[in-house]
């Protein structure tokens, strides 16, 4: 007989675990779900108006259950102890010191939920792998949820890996293209997995529902992000042939794209992927492949992450070579901050790296995102440990749009592909600008043509340029 699942717990209310709790509370409705965290100004917010994280459609789903199915708490140990399904969805950051660090995950996190659930529960529980893991991490988790399991209690762990990606999280959970649960293939294993199947199989048609082993999921998804950021890498390093052929990017991905085996989508060149996951995680099957003996296959997907890192070079580089060799004291308008659009999340964005290059070059820099905080963009681009905030505040400053940003500006960059940078009142900007203005876009989202018209000198990700100086 399956086990049906009645109260879930959710260990960790970030990017994962707040979107995809909420979207079972609301596709639920008879599945009580309570949302932990340790964070209590996270979760203070999380019961408030202005939610913690921005995420399109999310206000909706979370006003509407909240307080019915849906609630987030602090009181860890009490949610543990009423669930019958616990999902451990804590960050797994790359570690900075000890053995694999900048490489492996800090599994840190992971063992001390698991050891929480050890140390509390009073009755069986499914334990599920939310968050990102390297390969057989859940035996570990097995290996301590045993140690303090006795015959009135049993731990069964599942993998369900997250596929979502912020900004379109609501929608990806709405209408998943799979999901994914690993579990070991023994008669209380595949019992548990059914128990989490029948769960999303509220709303997810179960074609869509896959079942594998436990290390078969656990890989796919390092494996799912590593093939991602690969694409990405890829047509970033063919962004380079061409900007020095004059082959133009976008038209090479649209005509690859149509090939039904390679498909169009995650082609679009750009300054370079960010985000928290990716290079991460195949930092992390770096380091699998590194502790497997494979060598080959380390520096391969290694070169992944190389390509990104030296296709944001490569822009800076370009921009200071344009802007006649130096950009000491010129204004730089950075338009973006985030690491995508539709999100205020910062995480490995493509923007911090361009924006210490050019404090580096002694530029000033002037920054506008529609979403991201003031203080936010002072933590990512302060040195951890270094106290220079007043050094900092000299070189950058920080606009309410994008207009204020590029005031008196020398170049504008567009580091984010946010929608209202396409309607921006170009002419406008154009005049207040210092000449010549110059505009480098870094996601190909302008109408460079229409902006030469105007005036402006453009440069483009994976154009050749046009305008000799
Ligand atoms: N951000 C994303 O779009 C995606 C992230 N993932 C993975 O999901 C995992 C979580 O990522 P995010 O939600 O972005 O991280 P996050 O950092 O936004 O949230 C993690 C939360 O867990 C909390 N936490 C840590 N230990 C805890 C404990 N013992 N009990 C209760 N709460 C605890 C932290 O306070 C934090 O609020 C990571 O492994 C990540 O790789 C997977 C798919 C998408
Ligand atoms: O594990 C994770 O965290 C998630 O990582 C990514 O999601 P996310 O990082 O939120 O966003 P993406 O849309 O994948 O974009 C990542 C980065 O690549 C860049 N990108 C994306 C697509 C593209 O064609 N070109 C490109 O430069 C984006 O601008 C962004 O900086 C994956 O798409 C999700 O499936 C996965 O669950």
């Amino acid at each position: 007989m399956t086990t049906q699942v009645k109260k879930i717990c959710c260990l960790g209310a970030g990017y994962v675990g707040g979107p995809t709790c909420a979207v079972i509370a609301y596709k639920c409705h008879d599945i009580d779900v309570t949302i932990v965290d340790l964070n209590e100004a996270r979760i203070a917010a999380w019961n408030s108006d202005n939610l913690p994280i921005y995420e399109p459609g999310l206000d909706k789903i979370v006003f509407e259950r909240r307080g019915k199915n849906l609630f987030f708490t602090t009181q860890v140990e009490q949610a543990v102890i009423e669930a019958d399904l616990i999902f451990v969805s804590v960050n797994t950051p790359t570690k900075k010191s000890g053995l694999g660090a900048g490489f492996a995950a800090d599994l840190a996190y992971v063992e001390s939920a698991t050891r929480q659930i050890a140390n509390v529960a009073k009755s069986s529980k499914i334990v599920v792998e939310k968050s990102t893991v390297p390969c057989r991490t859940a035996e570990s988790m097995r290996t301590i949820l045993e140690a303090n399991s006795n015959e009135n209690i049993r731990f069964d762990i599942l993998s369900n890996p997250e596929f979502l990606a912020e900004g379109t999280a609501i929608n990806d959970l709405l209408s998943p293209d799979r999901v994914l649960i690993g579990g070991l293939q023994t008669p209380e294993g595949i019992r548990a997995q059914q128990a989490l199947v029948e769960v999303y199989a509220h709303w997810v048609p179960t074609d869509r529902i896959i079942t594998t082993n436990l290390w078969s999921s656990e890989l796919s998804k390092l494996a799912a992000n590593a093939l991602l950021a690969q694409r990405i890498s890829s047509i970033n390093a063919l962004s380079a042939i061409c900007e020095a052929t004059g082959a133009d990017i976008d038209e090479v991905a649209y005509a690859c794209g149509r090939d039904t085996r390679i498909g169009p989508k995650f082609l679009k060149a750009s300054v370079g992927f960010g985000g928290s996951c990716f290079q991460k995680d195949i930092l992390n099957l770096v380091y699998l492949s590194e502790q497997l003996n494979l060598p080959e296959v380390a520096a391969y997907w290694k070169q992944v992450v190389d390509l990104n890192d030296y296709q944001k070079k490569r822009f800076v580089s370009r921009i200071i070579k344009t802007l006649f060799n130096t950009i000491t004291n010129k204004k730089i308008a950075v338009l973006g901050f985030a690491f995508k659009k539709d999100t205020g999340d910062t995480r490995e964005s493509a923007a911090i790296a361009l924006c210490k290059d050019f404090i580096q070059e002694n530029a000033k820099v002037r920054i506008y995102d529609p979403k991201v905080s003031t203080e936010q963009i002072f933590m990512d681009l302060s040195t951890p440990g270094v106290d220079n905030l007043d050094a900092l505040k000299k070189r950058v400053t920080i606009a309410k749009t994008a207009y204020e940003a590029s005031e008196d500006a020398d170049a504008i960059v567009i580091a984010t592909e946010w929608d209202e940078f396409k309607e921006l009142d170009f002419p406008k900007i154009y005049e207040k600008m210092h000449k010549p203005a110059f505009i480098f876009d870094g996601r190909l989202i302008l109408d460079a043509e229409n902006l030469r018209n105007i005036g402006f000198r453009v440069h483009t990700i994976g154009r050749e340029d046009r305008d000799f100086y």
